[in-house]
């Protein structure tokens, strides 16, 4: 049994401590929210995030971070990525020893363009923790509380740091590999938001199910192309942190970004489609970070593009669409062209 502290009691941060709980782990769910403490404390339940989940009694929320860290063996952040540099910052001031750091947050700052292990690697000192680990995958909050089959992935830089937290959370309904592929592995949870948000537009808009299927096939293209251009694996994004969490974020209306494109598709403005999710929407800030990226490093990102100018610019997303859609004529896969598995003659 491990003693592990849970920063963020948002529907993922519950559902994972529902997890390591079920393993048998002392589990402290940390709070600044001094009434949800007493709600997740007193009747078990977190219904704000994860409406009707009876949460074991095992489950101790606590609102003093200094308490929740002390002397525990592993921390788990899972905090928005907004929060990420703060929640740290917070962290640095009250943790004395070495622990095993993951992070399951999905998202790319768009003012300094980190990852969330990059920035946590700036925000706390090195004396804190070995190596970082990442915990990504198709994986609603929802459908875990329930307890239903789920995979992820953890990925770090040293294998020992992984398989440590592999083991933390590995049960029979919650299985986890692990892939040594740590950008990629961030990179794929972070950018399919994007792709999500589209998706739930798409289907605002009333197109089918072949404009879903084209947004989720040419989405894994782009989110690849600029994966591999900051240094990951382009097999990671056949994977479950890539093309299988696209998928599950895509297609589910458990998703918040395919949610908000949705409403955004059936024409409400931004603010209210964000006051009524009441919930982070991580695409949104995600768009801005992916498309600065994109600029800086000159790597072609049509879709993502697309939607920066309907949540920034205010685009008409049927014009975007047409856009998208009368763009120039293209290979379909880019390597093939120059002669990597197959090429034309003419
Ligand atoms: N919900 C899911 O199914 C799911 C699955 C996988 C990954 N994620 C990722 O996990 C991260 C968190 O998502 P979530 O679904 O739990 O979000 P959420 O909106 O459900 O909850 C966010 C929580 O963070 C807390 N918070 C915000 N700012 C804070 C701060 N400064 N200090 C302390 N706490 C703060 C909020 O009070 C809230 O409890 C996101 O990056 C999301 O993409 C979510
Ligand atoms: O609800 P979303 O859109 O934040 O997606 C949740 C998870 O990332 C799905 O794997």
């Amino acid at each position: 049994m491990s003693k592990i502290a849970v920063l963020g009691a948002g529907s993922w941060g519950t559902a994972l401590s529902m997890v390591l709980v079920d393993n048998g782990h002392d589990v402290r769910l940390w709070t600044h929210r001094e009434q949800q403490a007493e709600e997740i404390n007193g009747s078990h339940r977190n219904d704000r995030y994860l409406k009707e989940i009876d949460l074991p009694a095992e489950l101790v929320a606590y609102t003093d971070l200094e308490r929740a860290v002390h002397e525990v063996d592993a921390i788990l952040v899972v905090v928005p990525t907004k929060a990420i540099r703060q929640v740290a910052s917070q962290l640095a001031k009250v943790l004395h020893h070495e622990v095993t750091l993951i992070h399951a947050t999905k998202g790319i700052d768009p003012d300094s363009l980190k990852r969330v292990s990059e920035m946590l690697e700036e925000e706390l000192p090195r004396s804190l923790y070995r190596e970082l680990v990442v915990l990504s995958g198709p994986s609603h909050a929802e459908e875990v509380a329930l307890g239903q089959p789920t995979t992820v992935a953890v990925s770090s830089r040293q294998i020992e740091e992984a398989e440590i937290a592999q083991d933390l959370f590995i049960n029979e309904r919650f299985r986890v590999y692990t892939n040594p592929d740590l950008v990629g592995v961030e990179l794929g949870g972070a950018l399919k938001n994007i792709i999500a948000l589209g998706a739930g537009i798409s289907d605002g808009l009333g197109y089918g199910d072949n404009a879903k299927s084209a947004l989720i096939t040419r989405g894994i293209a782009e989110i690849s192309r600029l994966g591999v251009s900051m240094g990951a694996s382009p097999l990671t994004f056949a994977g479950l942190t890539g093309v299988g969490d696209l998928i599950v974020t895509c297609t589910s209306p458990h998703s918040r970004n395919w949610r908000a494109g949705h409403l955004l598709g059936k024409g409400y403005a931004m603010d209210d489609v964000l006051e009524e999710m009441g919930m982070v929407v991580e695409g949104v800030r995600t768009t801005k970070a992916a498309y600065r990226l994109a600029t800086e490093q000159n790597v072609e990102l049509p879709i993502t593009m697309g939607l920066y100018k309907v949540l920034f610019e205010d685009a008409n997303p049927k014009d975007v669409v047409d856009q998208l859609m009368t763009r120039g004529r293209r290979h379909e896969m880019e390597d093939l062209e120059y002669g990597l598995g197959g090429h034309f003659s003419r």
